[in-house]
């Protein structure tokens, strides 16, 4: 994700080359003024020194703004690439890797903000450095040499317990992930945890407070190794000049005017030396926080998985045909932790299935092969009579769906509108919401609905979709008694004269009779597929 192009790096070096030795002018002039020589410089100095800093000035305005707008566009875009991986990943990628890995890929991205300073910083002082170590060598080779040794031992321990921070920095990102699940638990599970006091003590104390703790320790231990490590290198420094002042005169290497230069490059080259210190832990939190991102991308990439192209409005629908058709659920360790198959299963046009069967048998499994949200490991899916890699997409294009766990979208992502629409107004009546949403307008229906009414709006949006196929998930076990009638004895019927093909997963049996056909799946195979007459419904022990 991050990668230094080589156009990216011309670019710095156009500006870090032409800033550092401006830069350097400045030190030059300062040094020789100190001094009291006249090096190269004559009597416009003075304007000299001010140019200098003009220069550097605009030169350092001119390339912070392109630089910051170069991280700014690598942030946006990648934030933008991570939601779109999102979009495009699959249904069991998504469950394998959860939300929290979202959220902490863009908390990994934002880490990138620091980009501009770090990128600048390091390229400055880096440069900055080289140009004092080639002045120092330009006086004297043999001092120069012991100063390098010695600043050269710094930057050795230093760049030692660097190492073995990078670890440390990964393992805290850890305990971060793991921090945003409690959160999602808090969020997601708040009204249990409000319940139960010894839930909410259990998360709190058993969970939340050690991996808080844990982090909180090593967080602090992180920044403490680099902020002692960083005084190490800035007293050292003062070392280093105790060294040029007290022992190299002694030595004739170097004149009193010289010693006066090294002096004033060292401390002048501790700023450069600092910041290439402290930058390096900004440096090990991207090369962590690249690694999880690029982790988080291939992770999140099965481009085979996802339809990526848009398919043609809804065409119509003859029957679908599973055969022989698998599919496994593993766990981490790759074991398998239930096996859907072999499913064979025909779908008429026009015919109302009821796909029922105990909890666990397969049922909602089945419906997330059916709308082509799960792949299935063997089998083949025939739609219309055809097969092939684009069948899927095509199937897709035929079904709407509304699943057990629906959610009604805080914004209108479809390409029908609410507003004034003469369908949905019917549709509102149909499904006893008018009186509910009031008018028919999208404000009216991004609303606070309880359960079994988003069911029912969930199901408006589907009809809407205009699609031939309509896959329910238990979709009436959220309404009430009288409205649960309605849907199976009037609802139901209707969507099948305006020529829908329904497919219900369902425990009301009670409404049994109503389907064309009913599907028993039983621990992930169909065990009953019958043809409903009213003496097959009492001669069937279906529910047994
Ligand atoms: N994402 C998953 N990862 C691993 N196992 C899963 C996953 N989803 C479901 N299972 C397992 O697959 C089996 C079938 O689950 P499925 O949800 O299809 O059952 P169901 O018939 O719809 O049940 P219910 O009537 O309770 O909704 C169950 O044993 C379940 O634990």
């Amino acid at each position: 994700m991050l990668q230094l192009k080589t156009r990216n790096a011309l670019f710095l070096l156009m500006y870090a080359i032409p800033n550092t030795i401006l830069s350097f002018g400045i030190v030059y002039i300062i040094n020789n003024a100190l001094a009291g020589k006249k090096g190269l410089l004559g009597a416009d100095t003075g304007w000299l020194f001010l140019g200098l800093i003009i220069c550097t000035y605009a030169l350092n305005i001119f390339f912070q703004r392109q630089l910051n707008r170069y991280s700014f566009h690598l942030l946006y875009e990648n934030e933008k690439r991570v939601f779109g991986k999102i979009l495009q990943s699959s249904l069991p990628k998504l469950e394998k890797f959860g939300a929290k890995r979202f959220f902490t890929a863009v908390e990994d991205l934002r880490t990138f903000s620091f980009l501009p300073y770090a990128v600048t910083h390091t390229v400055n002082s880096l440069l900055m450095l080289v140009l004092c170590i080639i002045y120092m060598f330009s006086l004297s080779l043999i001092a120069a040499m012991v100063v390098i040794l010695m600043i050269s031992a710094l930057a050795g321990a230093y760049l030692y317990v660097i190492r073995t921070m990078s670890k440390k920095v990964s393992i805290l990102r850890g305990y971060n992930e793991q921090y945003f699940q409690y959160v999602d638990d808090v969020m997601k599970g708040f009204k249990e945890l409000k319940l139960s006091f010894f839930r909410r003590e259990n998360l709190m104390n058993k969970f939340l407070t050690p991996n808080r703790n844990n982090a909180r320790d090593l967080d602090f231990k992180i920044n403490y190794i680099f902020l002692s490590i960083g005084l190490v290198s800035q007293y050292g420094l003062y070392f280093i000049v105790g060294v040029v002042l007290f022992l190299l005169p002694f030595t004739g290497w170097l004149s009193a005017a010289d010693i006066i230069a090294y002096v004033v490059m060292i401390l002048f080259i501790s700023g450069p030396i600092n910041n290439l210190i402290n930058l390096q832990q900004i440096f090990t939190r991207f090369r962590v926080a690249n690694g999880r991102i690029k982790k988080f991308v291939s992770d999140f990439d099965m481009l085979d998985d996802a339809p990526q192209q848009a398919t043609d409005d809804a065409s119509a629908f003859s029957d679908l045909t599973f055969k022989d058709i698998h599919f496994n659920y593993h766990n981490d360790a790759g074991e398998t932790m239930f096996s859907l198959g072999p499913v064979d299963l025909q779908v008429n046009n026009n015919e109302t299935i009821f796909i029922i069967g105990g909890n666990g048998s397969g049922k909602s499994t089945f419906i997330n092969l059916l709308t082509g949200l799960y792949k299935p490991t063997a089998g083949k899916i025939v739609l219309n009579g055809a097969d092939g890699p684009h069948r899927i997409e095509e199937l897709q294009s035929l079904i709407a769906a509304v699943f057990t766990d629906n959610h009604l979208f805080s914004q209108n992502y479809e390409t029908f509108s609410l507003d004034g629409n003469p369908e949905y107004s019917s549709l509102l009546r149909l499904m006893q919401l008018d009186k509910v949403v009031g008018e028919d307008t999208e404000a009216a229906a991004r609303r606070k609905f309880s359960k079994g009414q988003s069911k029912r709006m969930s199901l408006i949006f589907a009809l809407l979709e205009k699609k031939p196929v309509i896959v329910l998930d238990e979709w009436a076990a959220d309404q009430d008694p009288h409205f649960r009638k309605y849907f199976y004895e009037t609802l139901l019927p209707q969507l099948k004269e305006q020529g829908k093909t329904v497919i219900a997963v369902t425990h009301d049996d009670a409404y049994f009779h109503l389907a064309d056909r009913i599907v028993k799946f039983d621990k992930g195979v169909i065990v009953k597929d019958i043809r409903v007459s009213t003496e097959a419904l009492h001669s069937e022990a279906i529910w047994s």
